[in-house]
């Protein structure tokens, strides 16, 4: 079994160099493919209150640890949940929160709490921060961190009067058709890692000729060369797939690296081609009409 290296966030804590995403993975099957993807490997899982399947995801975290409690231990899995738009402001986000933590009752903390996107306002933007703070603090969640925020939305945010906590995580999209070179640079600056969703293109990309040429040289599938472009490009991949036989297969990218000029070949072919949404460009307030 493959055992996938942590990178240290700016909290202090620890986090996966690559994980499993659940958007899409029906909720009658996220329990069975937490626990498979526990068992190939997979130690950081990407949930979310709008995908519905939180409860599924911890129920299959807590199967594969009552397996072997000795050796399978809650403080090697990384799972992440987000709290989705229509639930910003202090009060709305403290009512999520505790839905998710409700749902994550049998793995008792959730290690990391995103704003799944910044379309909200200023004020329920950050209502929401000061409530995830407060979660820190009590340890309910161990880490906080956004999702689809620009430069601007991380910058209103890190002016914050009361800021105590600065986001440990900016997921975005991101594939070699989408490299988001100011965004990923001015967040890293910030101490900040990106995590890249929909870093297999959501599958739209795989008979590209260059990613199945680099497959051929290093015996690999495009999906498997897709990943290694975002792990060498520093991001944390979030590859998903709810087919118990893809899961072994998108870890096994951790025996090659492609040379330098190779992720320079696939970073070439940007063209900000979006696969799924981009609040990234979500309007502040002042820049609503
Ligand atoms: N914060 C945000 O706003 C967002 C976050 N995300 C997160 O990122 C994760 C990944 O992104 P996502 O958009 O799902 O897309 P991905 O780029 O991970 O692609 C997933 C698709 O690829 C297929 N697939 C996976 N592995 C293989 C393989 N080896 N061979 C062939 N097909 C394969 C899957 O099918 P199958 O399942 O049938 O194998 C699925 O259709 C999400 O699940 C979610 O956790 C995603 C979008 C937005
Ligand atoms: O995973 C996701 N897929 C989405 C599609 C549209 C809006 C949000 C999301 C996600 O978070």
């Amino acid at each position: 079994m493959v055992t996938i290296a942590t990178t240290k966030l700016n909290s202090g804590n620890t986090i996966p160099v690559l994980g499993l995403g659940f958007w899409e993975t029906p909720s009658n099957h996220a329990a069975e493919i937490a626990y498979a993807g526990l068992k190939a490997g997979y130690r950081l899982l990407d949930s979310a209150e709008a995908y519905g399947n939180e409860e599924g995801v911890a129920k299959g975290i807590a199967q594969w640890i009552a397996e072997d409690p000795k050796k399978h231990l809650r403080e090697d899995v990384f799972y992440t949940t987000k709290i989705r738009d229509g639930f910003h402001g202090y009060d709305a986000t403290k009512k999520a929160l505790q839905g998710s933590l409700d749902k994550a009752k049998p793995i008792g903390y959730i290690d990391l709490v995103l704003v799944h996107s910044p379309q909200s306002d200023y004020e329920k933007r950050h209502g929401t921060w000061k409530a995830l703070q407060e979660a820190v603090a009590e340890g309910t969640v161990k880490n906080i961190g956004v999702s689809n925020y620009g430069i601007k939305h991380l910058k209103e945010l890190f002016a914050y009067p009361d800021l105590k906590i600065k986001p440990v995580i900016n997921q975005l999209e991101l594939h070699p058709w989408l490299t988001r070179t100011e965004l990923v640079k001015f967040t890293k600056s910030e101490g900040i890692i990106v995590e890249a969703y929909s870093p297999l293109t959501r599958a739209k990309k795989f008979d590209d000729p260059d990613l199945v040429k680099l497959g051929k040289k290093y015996g690999k599938s495009p999906a498997q060369i897709l990943i290694r472009w975002s792990l060498d490009k520093g991001f944390i991949p979030l590859p998903k797939t709810a087919h118990k036989e893809r899961l072994a297969s998108n870890l096994d990218v951790f025996d090659f690296k492609l040379e330098p000029e190779e992720v320079e070949l696939l970073s070439g072919k940007n063209e900000d081609l979006k696969f799924c949404w981009d609040p990234t460009v979500y309007p502040l307030d002042n820049e609503k009409k």
